[in-house]
């Protein structure tokens, strides 16, 4: 299986359609990889809060029409990263788009863990709800989704590995200032999920902000199967899915899990 991660720069002076466009461009020119990965709200910008609002689009808006065409002339999977999505009673959602390579929108996904404590996505973000898989055709393999901050929750992609992940798709916008726990971090859940973690992450500076880069693809043993550098800049990996059963058949630890572990004494 080949996956194309595009860790994408967002330069606050470039407009959001001029990115749009480049991004659709560099799509297109993974044609013959199984999946493509972009990052977390890469139009806007994750950090850029104050905007959130003024670029939120519905589900069929823009930039879905725009990764719908892009995956149908490519002919690949494309989890398109997240967008702002203005939803029901225009309440606002950190979205995840997952695009077959027919062009349909195969699957979408909340985010669950709003980043901002106070501030920032918890403010004027709606959370999610729902544990997200994707089954694909052709490669045969189920999907388990999260976006950036949830990868500081494990209890989450445990329940994407009950729910059959086999490959996790993580799309950030994770700050350079934090790289050290990305990394940590991103390697730890390939660990104890025993899965691929594909972590995708912008480039750049936006809102102030220094982003990472360093998206990177993990195998079920936590081996970095393919790294990015901190610019922009396509990451493209093989790698085989029958490693995670046969990593999960060498290394049952998943089999001893202990479920319903008794609940703590209350705090004193
Ligand atoms: N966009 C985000 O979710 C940022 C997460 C982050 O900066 C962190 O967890 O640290």
């Amino acid at each position: 299986m080949r996956a194309s991660l595009i860790q994408i720069d967002v330069k606050p002076d470039e407009p959001v359609e001029s990115r749009r466009s480049r991004a659709a461009d560099l799509v297109r020119e993974q044609s013959g990889a199984d999946l493509v990965v972009l990052p977390e709200l890469w139009t806007v910008g994750a950090f850029a809060f104050e905007e959130f609002a003024a670029h939120a689009e519905p589900l069929d808006g823009p930039t879905s029409a725009a990764m719908s065409d892009a995956a149908r002339d490519a002919g690949v999977w494309l989890h398109a990263g997240s967008v702002v999505e203005r939803g029901e009673g225009g309440a606002l959602y950190n979205t995840a788009l997952l695009f077959a390579p027919s062009g349909a929108l195969h699957r979408t996904y909340r985010k669950i863990h709003r980043f901002g404590f106070d501030r920032g996505e918890v403010k004027v973000m709606t959370a999610g709800k729902e544990i997200v898989t994707a089954r694909l055709e052709s490669p045969d393999v189920t999907l388990g989704l999260a976006t950036c901050y949830d990868l500081r929750f494990p209890e989450q992609f445990r329940l994407l590995t009950d729910a059959g992940a086999e490959i996790i798709v993580l799309p950030a916008g994770w700050p350079a200032r934090r790289r050290a726990h990305w990394s940590l971090l991103v390697r730890a859940r390939a660990v104890e999920t025993q899965t691929y973690v594909l972590a995708c992450g912008t480039a750049g500076t936006h809102a102030g902000v220094e982003q990472a880069g360093y998206s990177v693809v993990l195998d079920p043993w936590g081996e970095v199967v393919a790294e990015a550098g901190a610019g922009e800049q396509v990451l493209t990996a093989d790698f085989d899915p029958a490693r995670v059963a046969e990593t999960r058949e060498q290394f049952p630890v998943l089999r001893d899990r202990v479920l319903g572990l008794p609940t703590p004494p209350p705090r004193a």
